[in-house]
């Protein structure tokens, strides 16, 4: 058993003479339910994208349940139980929203059956199950969100990368949105990334917070949504 989840360490990601994240450091254990918040530009997509594998760092080193990871490509992260939610998810709409869901898990099940099982289970955890077999064309703004997060579901992710799901959603919608995060595995490590404070404040234990790249304060939710940068970033006050 290694200590964490999900460690990260000296990241740092430099574009020319920009650095977008300069040497975060987190440790998330299993279960975990961190958010990382900050204004415009802080860095917060970036981090996703170093976790994910999309992006390489320029420093600095992202291991998984004690594995170094930082060198493999991010189809073998996703394999190895990294998984991602997308603020544009890509839907295919000809296709039914249970054929998109029995898509997304392709690599994951065993025989068709199981994968066509398993994504209407899926389906069902983030409520879309009556929606199954409706072109996923159809679909709301709030409904594509949902329909990604199931796809994010679909390989039994030991850590799971929202990247603003609350983005662009109706207030309904949010409300539905957190029942889905509340019912999330309990053993996955899940790392948010959201401005919609209620959310964060909803779902999250820890908050780190970053701005120019740096984390300013990772603290318990309430501490640091308290904190001064918060505060003057989202809240208007001085
Ligand atoms: N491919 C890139 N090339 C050059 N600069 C980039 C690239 N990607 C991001 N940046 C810069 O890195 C910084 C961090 O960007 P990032 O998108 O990670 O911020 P963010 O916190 O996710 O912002 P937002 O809340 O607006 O999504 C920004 O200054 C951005 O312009």
């Amino acid at each position: 058993m290694t200590e964490h989840r999900l460690l990260l360490d000296g990241l740092t990601r430099r574009y020319g003479s920009l650095t977008a994240l300069d040497g975060v450091g987190l440790r998330l254990a299993a279960g975990a339910r961190h958010a990382v918040i900050g204004p415009n530009g802080a860095g917060k997509t970036t981090l996703l994208s170093l976790i994910a594998g999309t992006e390489r760092p320029s420093a600095g080193r992202v291991v998984l349940d004690g594995r170094d990871l930082t060198r493999i490509a991010p189809a073998r992260r996703a394999r190895l139980g990294i998984a991602r939610s997308f603020q544009q998810p890509a839907v295919i709409g000809e296709l039914t929203v249970l054929d998109n869901a029995v898509l997304a898990g392709w690599r994951h099940g065993r025989g068709r059956r199981e994968r066509a099982r398993a994504a209407a289970e899926r389906l069902e955890a983030v409520g879309l199950a009556d929606a199954a077999h409706r072109p996923a064309a159809g679909l709301s703004h709030g409904q594509r969100r949902l329909l990604d997060l199931a796809a994010a579901l679909a390989g039994q992710p030991r850590v799971l990368l929202l990247d603003e799901p609350a983005a662009g959603l109706t207030d309904r919608d949010v409300a539905r949105l957190l029942d889905v995060l509340a019912a999330l595995p309990r053993d996955v490590a899940v790392l948010l990334v959201e401005h919609h404070t209620e959310v964060v404040a909803q779902f999250a234990d820890t908050v780190t917070v970053l701005q120019d790249g740096t984390p300013l304060v990772t603290a318990p939710t309430q501490e640091a949504l308290r904190h001064e940068a918060v505060r003057a970033a989202y809240l208007g006050a001085t």
